[in-house]
């Protein structure tokens, strides 16, 4: 199949120097399924990114949380992707539903994001998922597709994209997606990813889920045959990030 797992720490907005110190201490010391098995990025706030990248151990890798949408200059605020490239950060998170919602990020505008990050070099982790009331609405497959939709008008290699599917009602909440629930998903998006990128990207691509994610459900989760890894959230600022990452063997085994 060669989806490799894909582990992905995303620590939003969150810790001071000392903390993120012990975080990285933390995953150095830890003893996970080799790179083969599994690939791990953390993706502390921008300015502790230098930081992370230097102490954290070689065989896991930084990732920024956004980036400008196009080439970087006067953007009071903003980091562009040639400034992540310039700094050797490999990775950038995009589309996340906090900067959707409060930040009132567009399909189109993750969608050029994506296109320009891409090609300045950088990996994506772009972030799809619906809202509680989209979902009792029936509408969850037309939004992740809607927003996927909008990536692919861009974008023509998927080789460098991790699609997250994280259920805005799931973030944060302790409200994990059931196994089949998220495996429903992830199945019908990679379906529509077939039938309108092709069947090569459909089976490569990895669709990772995100939403209280944490060291009791990943197992489960892991055992279905579309998730293909996870976007973590709170727990990945804690010691059960160890056991999310070993849930990568559920595959292997
Ligand atoms: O938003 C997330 C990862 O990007 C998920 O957050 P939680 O794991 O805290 O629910």
């Amino acid at each position: 199949m060669g989806r490799k797992f894909f582990v992905g720490g995303n620590w939003k907005c969150n810790g001071t120097s000392e903390e993120v110190k012990k975080i990285v201490a933390l995953l150095n010391e830890a003893e996970v399924p080799s790179e083969d098995v599994v690939e791990v990025v953390v993706s502390p706030p921008y300015v502790f990114l230098p930081f992370v990248k230097n102490l954290l151990r070689a065989d896991f890798h930084v990732a920024a949380q956004n980036c400008w949408v196009k080439k970087g200059g006067a953007f009071t605020g903003e980091i562009s992707a040639e400034m992540l490239v310039n700094l050797g950060i490999p990775w950038v998170i995009l589309g996340h539903s906090e900067r959707r919602a409060l930040l009132n990020e567009s399909n189109e505008f993750v969608g050029d994001k994506t296109a320009y990050a891409l090609s300045q070099g950088l990996k994506v982790i772009a972030c799809v998922g619906e809202t509680l009331e989209q979902r009792e609405a029936g509408s969850t497959i037309s939004v992740v597709a809607a927003q996927t939709k909008a990536i692919a008008e861009k974008v023509s290699d998927w080789t460098n994209i991790v699609v997250a599917y994280e259920p805005v009602w799931a973030i944060g909440t302790g409200k994990v997606a059931s196994p089949a629930q998220a495996q429903e998903v992830h199945f019908e998006l990679r379906k529509w990813i077939k039938e309108n990128v092709g069947a090569d990207v459909a089976g490569s691509v990895r669709i990772i889920y995100g939403g209280s994610v944490n060291g009791a459900n990943s197992k489960e989760l892991a055992g279905q045959p579309d998730i293909d890894g996870f976007l973590v959230g709170g727990a990945s600022l804690k010691p059960e990030f160890v056991d999310i990452i070993k849930s990568a063997t559920v595959k292997s085994s």
